[in-house]
């Protein structure tokens, strides 16, 4: 149940061990409440809630310094705090209901000198190559820190959070895989516990994406084409309406037959087939071989390369399965009018 949906787990042996010793764990994903909740955050809200139901004790760290230090929502506090608020709404009608997770905003330790201790000690092991390097995890690129040295702080932060919670598990989508490596290179150094990384594969744009060059590093060319709140043209958010979902599917990148970065099957893939198991029902007309039902996600990509499967088909089938899973979440913010204007303002001003 753990690892089923995740692209790595560092190491297996590592979280086997941990589990068979009977310990009650803790595990933690953080997130930049900074716009609006994309589908793409339900693969790993799909993986919390695994975690939860395997007996882990979680927190969800709203990243509200963090996303001031990354710009978000021209730094304004209040509306971050709001989005936090908002994405911890999301989340509890999908399932992760507040009594079941810890709800941590990073302003409560930050107030701690001990944090900030940690913060300092952690830099002090780091070169300031890596530190750029990090900076993926923040959704930049190494030299974005040359005008702005506070960015340089956030990955020594990210790290810190980690061992200021004593957490054994780190959750969170391979862009993040950074954060976690340093945490486990200077955990030893600090005496902290080597944490255990959980990462969850990152769902591709709309746009889609075309093969990688060699030579490029694999994380940073993922990072560049996956779907982000930050960019909107990319991204289904929860917010949207039915047709909207169905809109924007039907542009989706979807050529017939490929498989490799296409939005339209990971929706399947990392979504729809985890969040409910009975599969896909594909609706046509008797002359174009009339409906068909595909159980397992490998049935429907197999299909799909074999040119079985028309991309409208599989778009339409696709976006009335997605709005039947977004609806109750949709709903949830839709009733509550200090989230539609958050909505405005984060459209008004969500920028890079
Ligand atoms: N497209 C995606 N698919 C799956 N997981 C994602 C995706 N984008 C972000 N995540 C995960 O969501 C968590 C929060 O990431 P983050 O706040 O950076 O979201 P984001 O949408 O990329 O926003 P931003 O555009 O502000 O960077 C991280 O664990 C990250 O790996």
């Amino acid at each position: 149940m753990i690892t089923r949906n995740t692209a790595e787990v560092v190491t297996p042996e590592e979280l086997k061990e941990a589990l068979e010793s009977g310990r009650k764990l803790k595990g933690y994903l953080g997130f930049e409440p900074s716009g609006l909740f994309h589908i793409g955050w339900l693969i790993w809200a799909q993986k919390v809630k695994d975690l939860l139901q395997a007996g882990v004790d979680m927190s969800l760290l709203v990243a509200t310094w963090h996303a001031w230090i990354n710009d978000k929502l021209g730094g304004n506090m209040e509306m971050i705090k709001l989005a936090g608020d908002y994405a911890i709404t999301v989340l509890d009608s999908f399932g992760i209901s507040r009594s079941k997770v810890h709800v941590i905003d990073a302003e409560d330790m930050v107030k701690d000198k001990d944090y900030w201790s940690l913060v300092i000690r952690v830099a002090k092991n780091t070169s300031l190559a890596r530190m750029k390097r990090a900076l993926t995890i923040m959704g930049r690129k190494a030299d974005e820190a040359e005008l702005d040295s506070s960015k340089l702080i956030y990955p020594a932060m990210q790290v810190s959070d980690i061992f200021y919670m004593d957490l054994d598990i780190a959750l969170g989508g391979t862009d993040q895989r950074k954060a976690h490596m340093l945490a486990r290179d200077v955990a030893e150094k600090l005496g902290k516990k080597k944490v255990i990384a959980i990462h969850t594969p990152l769902l591709v744009g709309l746009q889609g994406g075309q093969r990688m060059n060699p030579g490029v590093d694999e994380d940073d060319a993922l990072a560049d084409i996956k779907m982000s709140k930050s960019k909107p043209e990319t991204a289904i958010f929860i917010n949207d309406e039915p047709e909207e979902v169905e809109g924007k599917l039907m542009t989706a990148y979807c050529p017939k037959g490929v498989v490799e970065n296409n939005p339209v099957l990971q929706i399947n893939k990392y979504i729809l087939f985890q969040v409910d198991d009975r599969g896909l029902k594909v609706e046509r007309d008797a002359k174009f071989g009339g409906d068909v039902q595909f159980n397992t996600y490998e049935e429907l990509e197999k299909a799909y390369a074999e040119g079985k499967l028309h991309p409208k088909d599989l778009k339409v089938a696709t976006a009335r399965k997605l709005n039947q899973i977004i609806d109750p979440l949709r709903k949830s913010i839709k009733s509550r009018p200090e989230y539609d204007k958050l909505a405005k303002e984060i459209a008004r001003s969500v920028s890079r």
